[in-house]
């Protein structure tokens, strides 16, 4: 037989930034694809209403509402499961912001607070899940990155440097931990019509220039992503490792 299988059935994912979003739809989408799924985000509504959604589809949701930049709270998370048994099989790093200034104008708690919340919080939860994974035989990691971490964007130089070590440390952590059966690989989106973009994609000028290198001529769909985030997750992709999976409607590679 070799379609490998892209059924979650029986696995439990854990999922930053779930409460609304790009990590919404990837929790629904692990749900539908027959995963458990812990969802954290500071809004416990957001949560909530992700969490119906999941238990529409029929399975488990654990919610947590945390700072995904306060170590404290990662920790209890992972403490918290522990003692409910619940093993993390899947890890989605997709808790993410921007502040849009121009390098001259950056302060340093812009930096501290795109840096702790896009980067350093992936990479406490990798080293959280990636201790458990290790010792139940292996795991999948998927951190969202963007183009942003592959082409210079007009969307800010400390997103894009995240976004770009978001890359780097997939491919460290795959190197390490492959040998213990860990897929670590990373998604690269061009824009999606979310909260964090929507105002941006409202400005038709703006539209214009992100379609105008976009050989697809449209921005993402959400199921467009979700796809690409099961696949990774699956056994479907057990040969995978330290990937950057570009879901951009082929941006990336617009030349002239
Ligand atoms: N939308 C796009 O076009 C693109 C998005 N991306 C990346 O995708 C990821 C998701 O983006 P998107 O869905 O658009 O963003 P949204 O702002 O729509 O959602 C972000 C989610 O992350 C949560 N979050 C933010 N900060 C924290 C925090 N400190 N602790 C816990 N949860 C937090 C938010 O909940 P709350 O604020 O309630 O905590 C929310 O649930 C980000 O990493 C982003 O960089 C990459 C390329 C393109
Ligand atoms: C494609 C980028 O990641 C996009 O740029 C922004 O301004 C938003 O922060 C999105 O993430």
């Amino acid at each position: 037989m070799y379609l490998p299988s892209f059924s979650l059935k029986g696995k439990t994912a854990l999922v930053t930034g779930a409460g609304r979003g790009i990590g919404r739809a990837i929790a629904i989408g692990y749900a539908e694809a027959g995963a458990d799924v812990v969802i954290v985000s500071r809004t416990q509504s957001d949560l909530e209403e992700t969490a119906e959604f999941i238990h529409r589809v029929g399975t488990k949701a654990y919610l947590f509402e945390a700072d995904v930049t306060n170590k404290g709270q990662v920790e209890e998370i992972f403490e918290t499961l522990d003692s409910e048994h619940v093993t993390v099989d899947i890890l989605v790093n997709n808790a993410g912001m921007n502040i849009r200034s121009r390098a001259l104008d950056v302060s340093d708690e812009e930096w501290e607070t795109i840096m702790n919340t896009n980067l350093r919080s992936a990479f406490w939860f990798s080293q959280k899940a990636g201790e458990r994974m290790k010792e139940a035989g292996g795991g999948k990691i998927i951190t969202i990155s963007s183009v942003a971490g592959h082409v210079a964007l007009r969307t800010g130089v400390v997103y894009a440097s995240t976004k770009a070590a978001i890359i780097q440390m997939t491919k460290n952590l795959a190197l390490e931990w492959g040998q213990y059966g860990i897929n670590v690989n990373s998604i690269g989106p061009w824009y999606f019509k979310t909260p964090l973009t929507e105002k941006l994609l409202a400005d038709q000028s703006y539209l214009d220039d992100i379609l105008a290198v976009t050989p697809q001529k449209r921005v993402g769909e959400l199921p467009d992503l979700v796809g690409p985030a099961v696949f990774l997750a699956s056994e479907a992709a057990n040969y995978v490792n330290g990937q950057t999976l570009f879901v951009d409607g082929g941006m990336s590679i617009q030349g002239f």
